[in-house]
């Protein structure tokens, strides 16, 4: 695209942890350009630097410096056709469903639309067949739509997962069951987050929500989409997965990186050897990167053959944190294999999957 013909886009919740991804990656982006930034109005009528707590590695881009913080309303966003949402989930919904309703194209991630049957979940290493539903969403909503829908990406323990579980599916069939435990960076929580002196030489483990959130989105993203030709009737186009599945949640004192441990049992018997296993997720490639998503990355799981990887320090920038690292793959005694999983929770699981996301709604044709 041209300077001129890239597509004019905004970011809600513009001052947070995954707001502030969003600027890094969109300041110099092949099909976007940056035109307006919301927050709330504590923040609105300052300029970007002023209004934000920057904890980026790389400086603000000069693209935003000037930029003025808008109110999280559409009429500021008037000239964008997407935003992108950061925003807190206390307010997300009603600000995503208002941006909606004036014909912009949402990418959330934010927990508040997940759920709803007509709104696609999509992890774009995985399911970008579930755009099909956008059209039904737009014809559903009162009244119907012509350009604007809102788009969730998962949550960033459940996006983590659903990579390597995708990739096995694909290879050996149905998985059966799946007991997942998680060791989550403290940026997950936002900023400021956990307290110091909670995290500091310890491990919490609970992360309110996040148990029934991994158990409930990998059903709705590893599960398929039918076809459906009667959307007032039946406007749940997802199948149910049959996965049986167990998370555990813990909150560990590391910067950036959620770190997973996790055992499969296969439906097919007898089950594959940990060989094949780790030549199957090697072999895995996205819809993302074959389609030429700009930001998808080359290696869609990268296998680490070294007995202690991956770790988070030494990980999670691998490819920008846009893949996926997995380790330790071995026989379970209990179920069948058992590996280790890192992501990079505010890239893959949060603002680099909102923006894979955008690529591939542009793409596939859904916004322009
Ligand atoms: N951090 C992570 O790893 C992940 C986060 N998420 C989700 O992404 C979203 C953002 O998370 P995170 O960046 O960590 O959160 P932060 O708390 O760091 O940022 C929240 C943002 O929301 C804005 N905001 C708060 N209240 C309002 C309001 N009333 N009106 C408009 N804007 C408002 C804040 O603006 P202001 O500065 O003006 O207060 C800020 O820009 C959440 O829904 C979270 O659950 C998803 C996956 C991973
Ligand atoms: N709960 C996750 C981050 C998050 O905000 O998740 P969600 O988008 O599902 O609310 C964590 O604490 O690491």
């Amino acid at each position: 695209m041209t300077p001129e013909s890239k597509i004019k886009v905004g970011v809600l919740g513009a001052t947070g942890t995954v707001g502030q991804r969003f600027i890094a990656l969109l300041a110099e982006h092949p099909y976007f350009v940056l035109h307006a930034l919301g927050a709330s109005s504590r923040s609105a009528g300052k300029q970007y630097p002023q209004a934000v707590l920057w904890k980026q590695t790389s400086p603000i881009p000069a693209s935003v410096r000037d930029m003025v913080v808008n109110e999280c309303k559409p009429e500021f966003f008037k000239e964008c056709s997407v935003v992108f949402s950061g925003l807190d989930a206390e307010v997300a919904g009603d600000i995503e469903a208002a941006f909606r309703s004036a014909e912009l194209v949402v990418f959330s991630n934010a927990k508040n639309f997940r759920r709803d049957p007509t709104v696609p979940l999509i992890v774009p290493l995985v399911n970008s067949s579930h755009f099909a539903m956008v059209p039904q969403q737009r014809t559903l909503h009162n009244p119907p739509l012509k350009c604007g829908f809102i788009l969730t990406n998962a949550n960033c323990s459940t996006t983590g997962v659903v990579v390597p579980l995708a990739a096995l599916e694909k290879a050996f069939g149905p998985l059966e069951s799946c007991i997942i435990t998680t060791m989550q960076a403290i940026s997950g929580a936002g900023y400021p987050g956990v307290p110091s002196l909670d995290i500091i030489d310890n491990i919490v483990p609970y992360i309110s929500g996040e148990e029934e959130k991994m158990e409930w989105e990998t059903l709705k993203i590893l599960g398929g989409i039918t076809e459906n030709d009667n959307a007032e009737k039946c406007f749940d186009m997802h199948s149910r997965h049959p996965l049986r599945i167990s998370a555990s949640c813990n909150r560990v004192p590391v910067v950036e990186g959620h770190t997973e441990c996790v055992s499969v049992r296969f439906a097919r018997r007898p089950p594959p050897s940990p060989q094949q296993v780790r030549e199957a997720l090697a072999a895995y490639t996205s819809d993302a990167y074959a389609l030429g998503c700009p930001s998808a990355p080359r290696h869609t799981i990268f296998v680490h053959e070294e007995p202690d990887r991956p770790q988070p320090r030494l990980d999670r920038d691998y490819q920008k944190g846009a893949g996926v690292s997995v380790g330790r793959i071995r026989q379970c005694k209990v179920l069948d294999i058992k590996f280790t999983v890192l992501a990079n929770n505010v890239a893959i699981g949060a603002a680099t999957s909102s923006i894979l996301n955008a690529e591939l709604a542009v793409i596939k044709g859904y916004v322009s």
